[in-house]
């Protein structure tokens, strides 16, 4: 069921070789430069390769009957074949893992239709999304807490393993529209160096359908799937809820969830059924809120290139009365009149009189969580309850827990903004 690594290997080796541009057809592709050309095999083609004096043949041939099966062939004379067989396919395996390595661009997966292709659920595009950690702004507090999270998972191998735990971590990213979730995702995959699989559920045919992408994944990659909530309020995706639940740590999870970050996005979590939030499930859970004058300056920054201006005090008690946007739209408003840095300050305070009335400080969604999580606190008294009310403390303690190697029971951890001071 899953992508047979060796045949992944030579196709990146043999696509790799000088001598690819010395068969007589092959196929071209335009690189991430507008000029650079790329060649890729094609069905049937060629290659020729020479390894410790001998010369050998490989054909990539692929049969198109129903089911297209795809095969390298490879010719070696049978004089060299005791010789060279076993170190020529080591020397692909080293030369291949290199470039591995040295791949630099990553790539975002979607699920297709499932259809009765052995080329597997996923097709890929190469994952350009601009935003870094840079350029979102965020509380840098909390920013830098997912880095060093980010970094401590990145080495935490023989960690998780020693304590017989698969080398993952999982994030639920949640907050109104338009706050930046999304490119959050972009901003961690990049940090990471990690492949994207974006899994989009209304394509999911079933419970055993999610498992089956699962299993097609590689490692090294973030595993994403958005609006999560939405998909299980409308009930418009056939999977179930229990699905969803043996997809974040089901057995199936734990044999091929290695080297993977799973992110999950949300407008708010008050409907999410408590035991979907669960250590374990999610480990750390971020809130996206909307923007606040700290916000908004980080923003007057890197859209405007303003560190100050004579209207910030205006802007600055406007945001006080409690009026708010998401930082998509006072994005946009920059955007537009980004020539006039007063008259985009203007129409921001304007827009911030008129459309975020309230939205900062009375926010309904924000109050219904709120009540939700007290509620969780004082009835259930459950672990992942009581550390969102101590977030700092509780978080240093994980991290310490990383470092001291000690064998303790991982916790799942809330950062957001509003309950760092804990
Ligand atoms: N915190 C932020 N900092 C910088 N830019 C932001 C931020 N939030 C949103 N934006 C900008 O607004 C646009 C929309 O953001 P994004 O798609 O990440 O939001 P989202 O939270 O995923 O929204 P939705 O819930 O609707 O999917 C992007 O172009 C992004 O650059
Ligand atoms: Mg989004």
């Amino acid at each position: 069921m899953q992508e047979n690594q060796l045949y992944r290997k030579v196709y990146v080796y043999l696509n790799s070789l000088t001598s690819i541009e010395d068969s007589d057809f092959t196929n071209l592709f335009t690189g991430k430069k507008s000029n650079e050309i790329i060649l890729g095999l094609d069905p049937n083609q060629i290659i020729e390769d020479d390894f410790l004096g001998a010369r050998v043949f490989w054909i990539n041939q692929e049969k198109n009957d129903t089911n297209t099966c795809r095969t390298f062939v490879l010719k070696v004379r049978k004089a060299d074949k005791r010789r060279i067989l076993r170190p020529y396919l080591q020397h692909i395996h080293t030369v291949s893992d290199e470039l591995d390595q040295k791949k630099k661009d990553l790539r975002l997966y979607v699920n297709i239709q499932n259809h009765p292709s052995q080329e597997g659920r996923w097709r890929s595009i190469p994952f350009t999304h601009p935003s870094t950690f840079e350029t979102i702004a965020m509380e840098s507090d909390l920013k830098n807490k997912v880095k060093s999270d980010l970094e401590s998972f990145l080495k935490a191998k023989q960690f998780y393993h020693r304590l017989g735990r698969v080398w993952k971590r999982s994030f639920l990213l949640y907050g109104p529209s338009g706050t930046g979730k999304s490119s959050f995702v972009a901003a961690m995959a990049k940090f990471l160096c990690y492949d994207v699989y974006d899994i989009d559920l209304s394509r999911v045919s079933d419970d055993s359908d999610l498992k089956m992408l699962l299993l097609q994944t590689k490692s090294k990659s973030v595993i994403l799937i958005e609006d999560l909530d939405r998909f299980l309020a409308n009930k418009s995706t056939a999977v179930s809820l229990s699905g969803v639940l043996n997809f974040m740590d089901g057995i199936l999870n734990s044999c091929c969830l290695e080297e993977r970050v799973m992110v999950f996005t949300m407008n708010g979590k008050e409907l999410i059924d408590p035991a979907m939030l669960r250590p374990g499930r999610i480990d750390v859970h971020i809130h996206f809120p909307l923007c606040d004058f700290s916000a908004f300056k980080t923003l007057a920054n890197s859209y405007l290139g303003l560190k100050d201006h004579k209207l910030f005090p205006q802007v600055e008690e406007v945001f006080q009365s409690g009026a708010s946007l998401s930082p998509a739209e006072i994005g946009e408003l920059m955007i537009a009149n980004r020539n006039s840095p007063s008259r985009a300050l203007k129409s921001v305070i304007t827009a911030l009189q008129t459309d975020g009335d309230g939205r900062g400080s009375s926010n309904i969604g924000r109050r219904l969580y709120d009540s939700w999580s007290r509620k969780s606190l004082d009835e259930t008294g459950d672990s992942s309850s009581m550390f969102r009310e101590n977030t700092v403390k509780e978080f240093k303690k994980l991290y310490g827990l990383l470092r001291i190697k000690s064998s303790r029971k991982a916790q799942s951890c809330d950062l957001s903004a509003e309950q760092k001071e804990g």
